[in-house]
Formats: structure tokens, C-alpha cells, sequence
């Protein structure tokens, strides 16, 4: 596979396939998205594909999670010509701030937390992460912004899965993922076809 090809032709969801499966084992996640932001092609247009829900909505920040949504996020921010807001898995920030926990598909427990200096009631934002399994990163980050009183515009990722949590987040909130309906189950399944 060239990476950094761009093809003739860019049906939605084109990039998709650059994604790889997991080949390490089940402690990791069962995929890897990251690969897709190698092509500028590919991060532009799912970009795109992540703002068309949010066109006519106004927003003043962009927040990403902790690690891989900071790439997705920051990327949004800069298209939008929005800044960027980093909410962090704990233990980085040297500044004051909110704590959230939460338990995501490792079934692992652990925290996230924002600086208290910058959310505040009024603000309109949009949550941008890599992917949503068990939805748990995202609610805990949905907990923070709105602790500290600002609104959630909505809730961006690459893909977001149709668990119980998936489900709470489309039930709930905006949204916008990259994902065909006819790739929808296969990614609930946890397997693509196209591996
Ligand atoms: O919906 P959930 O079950 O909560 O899982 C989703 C989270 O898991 C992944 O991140 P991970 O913690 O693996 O870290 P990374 O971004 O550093 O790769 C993903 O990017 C989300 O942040
Ligand atoms: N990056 C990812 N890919 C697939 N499933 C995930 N679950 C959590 N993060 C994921």
C-alpha cells in the first residue's frame, strides 16, 4: 500500500481503508487510525467529513483527548480557525485543575482533567477524539466541559461505535463520525473487511 498516495476518485470514506488492524492482542485497541493522518489527502477530507454536521453551528473552541485526539482535534481547530483546548489524561497538567474519572474499553480505571482557566459558562464547544468504543473517554470529557459550565456543541470522532456508551452519546448530543452506513456494522463488529 502507498500511504501517501492520493487516488483519482474519493468516495466517502476512501481513507478508511488506510486504517490498520490490531496485530498485538487484545490489551490494545482493535485498531489503529492513526495511519490515515499520514496522508494529508486523507486527514483534509476526514476533516471535512467530521465538520459537515456542524456547519451552521457556532463554535468557539475546539477540545481534543488525550493522545490521539489531540492530532484530530488540533487539525479540526486549525480548519475551523478555532483554537485548541487539550483535555489531558491526569498527571501532566502543572496548573490547577477539574478531574474526571472513568473506565474505557482497557476496563481499566483512570482520570482525565482540564485546566479550570479557560471553559467557562457561555463557551461553545466541540469534542473531538480518534475513536469512541465503550464511550467512556468521551462522557468523562462531556463531564468536564460542562462541570465547568460551557456547552457542548457537539461530539466528533472517526468512528463511534453502536455500544451502550456509543448509543448514550448519539442519543444525547450532536455528532459527526466518518463512517459510511454500510461500514457501520463491520465496525461494531469490530472487524473491516477491507484488512
Ligand atoms: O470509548 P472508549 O472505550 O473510552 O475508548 C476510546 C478512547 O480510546 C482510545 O484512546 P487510548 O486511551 O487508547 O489512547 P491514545 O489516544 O493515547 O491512543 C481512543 O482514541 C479514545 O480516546
Ligand atoms: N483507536 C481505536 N481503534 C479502535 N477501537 C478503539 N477503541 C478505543 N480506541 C480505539
Amino acid at each position: 500500500m502507498d500511504v501517501l498516495a492520493i487516488p483519482a476518485e474519493r468516495p466517502k470514506g476512501w481513507y478508511l481503508s488506510l486504517m490498520a488492524p490490531n496485530t498485538k492482542g487484545p490489551e490494545f485497541a482493535w485498531l489503529d487510525p492513526s495511519r490515515l493522518y499520514c496522508n494529508s489527502q486523507a486527514l483534509a477530507d476526514c476533516v471535512q467529513d467530521l465538520l459537515s454536521q456542524f456547519h451552521s453551528d457556532p463554535i468557539d473552541l475546539v477540545a481534543g483527548i488525550d493522545a490521539m485526539g489531540f492530532i484530530l482535534g488540533a487539525s479540526v481547530a486549525n480548519t475551523l480557525g478555532k483554537g485548541f483546548l487539550a483535555i489531558r489524561k491526569a498527571g501532566h497538567l502543572c496548573v490547577a485543575t477539574q478531574n474526571q474519572n472513568y473506565t474505557d474499553y482497557s476496563g481499566r480505571e483512570k482520570i482525565m482533567e482540564v485546566r479550570l482557566d479557560v471553559l467557562k459558562p457561555g463557551l461553545r464547544v466541540l469534542l473531538v477524539d480518534q475513536w469512541i468504543e465503550t464511550g467512556g473517554t468521551m462522557r468523562a470529557a462531556i463531564q468536564l466541559v460542562e462541570k465547568l459550565g460551557a456547552t457542548v456543541v457537539g461530539v466528533a470522532a472517526v468512528a463511534i461505535e453502536n455500544t451502550e456508551g456509543g448509543k448514550w452519546i448519539k442519543e444525547n448530543y450532536k455528532f459527526s463520525h466518518c463512517i459510511p452506513e454500510a461500514l457501520q456494522s463491520q465496525v461494531d463488529g469490530k472487524y473491516l473487511n477491507f484488512f
